[in-house]
């Protein structure tokens, strides 16, 4: 049997194993992220202790891909290793788009923590468009260790949901697929739905709060020494920019932990 801990991030939630990657394969990811046959979860983060202050996650999406990154999950991945491995208030989470810098200090509630990450810096592409059923929604690609593209528009669920599958479907704009945020101000925040490659619509993204901060100072829509605030379906993320490094503060919550068979029986192919 293997142990496995449950957290989430502002609702998008993953199973944590301190496991090596090499020993998972995407059937397993599948069957464990199932929500009616496994645990269920957007995703599965493999953590490694690499050093008093270091550890590595490697992230899988509930479909078996592998991103290179993930925003929540660096949060929850920086939590699991201070709670279960007793390490410090200071870490780096080595990833496959490299390391990250997080601060994490107690939450408010028993078993939950409050967690700042340096993301890296943002790279924004060309600007260019998305053709939907007869919908153009333009886009700004942003790079934040994976492939974001934000829309100023919410459209309704139902072209975010044709939206995100018609760009994850092999188009010629995104050879890798692509995260899609659809932004639209309320107030003095940004209310934004999500469409997560390998996932589908999540609660919350934290590398999409990221690319549509970036986005938001790009177009000129918030002066950039000011702080986004991204209002997500599951709650908000705070992003700031300071020396170059996109910074995101947000929650991490334990909400249980369990053992899963080695093996399982409904592993596809
Ligand atoms: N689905 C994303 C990875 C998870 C990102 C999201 N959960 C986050 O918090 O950043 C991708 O394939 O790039």
């Amino acid at each position: 049997m293997m142990d496995f801990a449950k957290f989430h991030g502002l609702g998008n939630d993953f199973i944590v194993v301190a496991q090596r990657a090499e020993a998972w394969t995407p059937a397993r990811v599948r069957a464990i992220c199932d929500r009616h046959l496994g645990v269920g979860a957007d995703g599965v983060l493999l953590l490694e202790q690499w050093g008093e202050d270091r550890l590595r996650m490697i992230v899988f999406n509930q479909d078996g891909s592998r991103p290179q990154m993930c925003g929540n999950g660096v949060r929850c991945a920086a939590a699991y290793a201070q709670h279960h491995w007793d390490m410090g208030g200071r870490l780096i989470v080595e990833s496959d788009a490299g390391p990250r810098a997080c601060e994490i200090t107690p939450g408010e509630h028993p078993g939950s923590w409050e967690v700042n990450v340096a993301m890296g810096p943002a790279r924004i592409g060309e600007r260019h468009a998305l053709e939907v059923e007869g919908h153009t929604f333009a886009y700004t690609p942003v790079d934040m260790g994976n492939p974001h593209a934000v829309i100023f528009n919410f459209p309704g669920d139902r072209l975010v949901d044709l939206a995100g599958e018609a760009a994850n479907a092999g188009h010629p704009d995104f050879a890798e697929g692509v995260n899609l945020e659809f932004v639209e101000a309320r107030g003095d925040e940004w209310r934004t739905s999500v469409y997560e490659r390998g996932v589908g619509r999540t609660r919350a993204c934290g590398t999409g709060a990221c690319a549509v901060a970036a986005a938001i100072w790009d177009r000129g829509l918030a002066p950039p020494d000011t702080p986004v605030v991204v209002a997500l379906p599951g709650g908000r993320l705070t992003i700031e920019t300071r020396q170059g490094q996109i910074w995101m503060q947000g929650p991490a919550q334990k909400v249980f932990t369990g053992t899963y068979p080695n093996l399982r029986s409904n592993e596809d192919a």
